[in-house]
């Protein structure tokens, strides 16, 4: 018998928190700004945006869209950043991902403000975070942390596999795991012999985009289990990567698609938002 995790109730919990610090800023006249810039109208992005901009909304953090074509050049999302980076009504900045082809992603996070930037995607805070060092951190791992902690989920000298090696998430993921101690292997679409080493795990990420990717075989008993995956069925609905039905029988502890880690993130980029603007409250 597993335990499901309720990201709902878990973030909430978490905003609860926040809350008291978002009041204090605005008791000093500060209201936490998140500037999200929004390029094309892909349908999923639309989705997440909605759900920031309301959640800001409920907390009482001022969450704007800077909308843009899908045909946007490189260089007017670029100009577009750097209004954004000089404005000093702005606390924090975020790129929606995914950007149209004919833009350079990376050149786009790379031409973000460190200072103000809510994702943790540029390159000095990827280095902060590869170093240990604090700063801001991409908000999906950041959520898998924060639920592995409140479901005690044991670390330090655990093996963690994280199945996927994207930016957003199997790269900082593998970085936060390390830094609490645990053994971290990165599998990804080269990996032989993957469901050899997920049999030795001791908590699982999987964040590849490919529903029931993970199966039952593949998962040692007792083991945690976290989904990142978000993906589309043909009637709309939202599933994971892993095959919840075969292996929650089997885990220890693990997150359901929706209502996992998906709330989550959106909470943690909150949390990330109001650190932004403490520091910059606290230098100016
Ligand atoms: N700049 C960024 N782009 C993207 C990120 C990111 O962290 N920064 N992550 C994902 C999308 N994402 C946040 O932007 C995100 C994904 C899912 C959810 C969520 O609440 N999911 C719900 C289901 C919602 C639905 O019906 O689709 C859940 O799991 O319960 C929030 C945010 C890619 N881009």
């Amino acid at each position: 018998m597993s335990t499901v995790v309720d990201g709902r109730a878990l973030a909430a919990k978490l905003l609860n928190e926040l809350q008291d610090q978002i009041g204090n800023l605005t008791a000093q006249g500060v209201v936490p700004t998140l500037r999200i810039v929004q390029v094309g109208d892909d349908p999923a992005s639309t989705i997440y945006i909605r759900n920031k901009k309301r959640k800001g909304a409920s907390l009482g953090i001022d969450v704007q869209v800077v909308k843009l074509p899908e045909t946007v050049t490189q260089t007017a999302l670029l100009h577009q950043i750097e209004t954004l980076n000089v404005n000093p009504e702005v606390d924090a900045i975020l790129v929606q991902m995914p950007l149209p082809v004919q833009i350079d992603a990376a050149a786009v996070v790379a031409a973000i403000d460190p200072a103000k930037d809510a994702d943790g995607f540029t390159p000095a805070n990827f280095g902060r975070l590869w170093s240990g060092d604090e700063g801001p951190v991409p908000a999906t791992p950041a959520g898998v942390m924060a639920i592995l902690q409140q479901y005690h989920v044991p670390l330090r000298g655990q093996h963690a596999v994280v199945i996927g090696r994207s930016r957003i998430v199997g790269r900082p993921m593998a970085a936060m795991l390390l830094q609490a101690d645990a053994t971290v292997t990165v599998a990804h679409s080269h990996t032989r012999n993957l469901a050899e080493l997920t049999r030795t795990a001791d908590i699982i990420v999987v964040a590849v985009g490919i529903p029931h990717f993970l199966t039952a075989d593949m998962v040692k008993p007792g083991a945690a289990i976290i989904d990142v995956g978000i993906n589309r069925t043909a009637e709309g609905k939202v599933t994971g990567d892993v095959d919840f039905a075969a292996v929650e029988p089997l885990a220890g502890v693990i997150t359901p698609v929706p209502r996992g880690v998906g709330p989550m993130t959106v909470a943690e980029l909150m949390i990330q938002t109001v650190a932004l603007t403490k520091a910059r409250v606290a230098h100016d």
